[in-house]
C-alpha cells in the first residue's frame, strides 16, 4: 500500500471526483517516514520533561542519586528543551527527592536547556537558589482537598505562600512556571469545576508565571472535558501561556494533547518511559510518555528537537535501573523490531 492519501485519492478519482481539502489536511501519516501536518497545528511543540521529577517522585525503592544525575543528562542530550530535575520538598513527604541538593550539585547542564525545580514555599525557594537553581515551579490545585493532602494548605493559603515565592524569584531574576493539579478531575473530590481552574491559573499568572502548565493528575480527562476546561482557562490566561500535564490512567492522553494542540497550545509535559504518578493522589498512573509525544508530533510534522532514538535509549536506561517495563508503546513497539 502506497500511503493512506493515496487509497483515498484513488477512491474519489474512481467516481471522477477530487479530493476535497479537508479531507487532505485531515489525513496524517503516523510514521516517521511520512509527516503530515493537520492544518491549525502548532509548527512547534514545547517537550517539557518531568520524569525525574514527577516519573520517579512515586518510586518505593531509593533511587541512587547517580542513576537520577544521568538520566537527566541523557536527556537533555536528546534533545529536550526543559527537563525538571528534581523538587525543593519536604524529605519527610516525599523522601524521594531528597537528595535534591546533590542531584543539581551533580547534572552537567548543557547550555540552551533549562533545569527547573519545585518549589512550595520560600523555604524551598531559598534551598533551589543556593543548590543553583535557575527557574522554579510553584504548584497549586484547583481542589481543596489535593491542596490539604499534597501541600497541607488550602488553596488560598497555597496562593498566598506562592505570592512569596514569585516575589523572591523575581527579585532574584528568576523565571517561575506554574502548576494547577487536578484540573478535570480529583481523587477526592471527583469532577472539578473549570470556573476554579480558571480562577487558580489566574492568580498564578497574575503573580508572574511566565507559564501555566494544566494537570490532569490522575489521568481521567477525555478531549470532552479537557477541551470545556481549555476553553474557560483561556478566557483569563492566554493560550501561549498554558501547557498541558496529562497523566494517562485511562489511555486519553495523546488524544487530549492533540484536543490542545488543536486549541492553540504548544507546551506539553511528559516523562520519559511514561514514569511517575504523584504520591499524593491515589490511583494516579505515570505521565503520557515522551517518546509517545514525540513519536505523534513527527507523524504530524511539528517541530519538537527531541531525538526520538536518543530519548528510546534513555527509557531504557532508567527501566534498566528501576527493572521495570517501559509505559511508552513506541519504546514496547521497536524494542519488537
Ligand atoms: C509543602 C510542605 C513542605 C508543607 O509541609 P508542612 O508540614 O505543612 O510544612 P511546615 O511549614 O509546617 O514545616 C514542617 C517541616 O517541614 C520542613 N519544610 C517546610 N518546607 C520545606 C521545604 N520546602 N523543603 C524542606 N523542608 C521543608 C520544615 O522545616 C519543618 O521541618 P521540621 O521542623 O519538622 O524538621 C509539604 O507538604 C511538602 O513538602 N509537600 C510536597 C508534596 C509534593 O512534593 N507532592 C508532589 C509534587 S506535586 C505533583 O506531583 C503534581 C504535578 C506538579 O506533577 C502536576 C500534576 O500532575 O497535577
Amino acid at each position: 500500500m502506497g500511503n493512506v492519501y493515496d487509497v483515498v485519492k484513488n477512491c474519489y478519482a474512481a467516481q471522477g471526483l477530487t479530493v476535497p481539502g479537508v479531507c487532505k489536511t485531515l489525513i496524517a501519516f503516523p510514521s516517521q517516514q511520512g509527516a503530515v501536518a493537520i492544518s491549525g497545528l502548532p509548527n512547534r511543540v514545547k517537550i517539557v520533561e518531568v520524569g525525574p521529577r514527577d516519573g520517579l517522585q512515586n518510586e518505593k525503592t531509593v533511587v541512587p542519586t547517580a542513576v537520577k544525575i544521568e538520566l537527566i543528562e541523557r536527556l537533555a542530550e536528546a534533545g529536550c528543551p526543559v527537563v525538571e530535575a528534581t523538587s525543593f520538598v519536604s524529605p519527610k513527604w516525599v523522601p524521594q527527592m531528597a537528595d535534591q541538593v546533590e542531584v543539581m550539585a551533580g547534572i552537567r547542564k548543557l547550555p540552551g536547556v533549562s533545569y527547573p525545580v519545585l518549589t512550595p514555599n520560600l523555604k524551598g525557594f531559598q534551598a533551589a537558589v543556593k543548590a543553583g537553581a535557575t527557574e522554579v515551579a510553584i504548584f497549586g490545585a484547583a481542589s481543596e482537598s489535593f491542596s490539604q493532602k499534597n501541600i497541607n494548605c488550602s488553596i488560598a493559603e497555597s496562593l498566598q505562600r506562592f505570592e512569596e515565592v514569585a516575589r523572591a524569584a523575581q527579585d532574584a531574576n528568576i523565571p517561575v512556571r506554574g502548576y494547577v493539579s487536578c484540573v478535570v478531575g480529583c481523587p477526592y473530590e471527583g469532577k472539578i469545576n473549570p470556573a476554579k481552574v480558571a480562577e487558580v491559573a489566574k492568580c498564578l499568572y497574575g503573580m508572574g508565571c511566565y507559564e501555566i502548565s494544566l494537570g490532569d493528575t490522575i489521568g481521567v480527562g477525555t478531549p470532552g472535558n479537557m477541551r470545556e476546561m481549555l476553553r474557560a482557562v483561556s478566557h483569563e490566561v492566554p493560550i501561549s501561556a498554558l501547557a498541558v500535564h496529562c497523566h494517562d490512567t485511562y489511555g486519553q492522553a495523546l488524544a487530549n494533547i492533540l484536543t490542545a494542540l488543536q486549541m492553540g497550545v504548544s507546551v506539553v509535559d511528559s516523562s520519559v518511559a511514561g514514569l511517575g504518578g504523584c504520591p499524593y493522589a491515589r490511583g494516579a498512573s505515570g505521565n503520557v510518555a515522551t517518546e509517545d509525544v514525540v513519536y505523534m508530533l513527527n507523524g504530524l510534522g511539528i517541530q519538537t528537537g527531541v531525538d526520538l532514538q536518543k530519548l528510546i535509549e534513555a527509557g531504557d536506561f532508567i527501566c534498566k535501573a528501576l527493572n521495570r517495563r517501559s509505559g511508552s508503546k513506541v519504546s514496547q513497539a521497536t524494542s519488537k523490531l
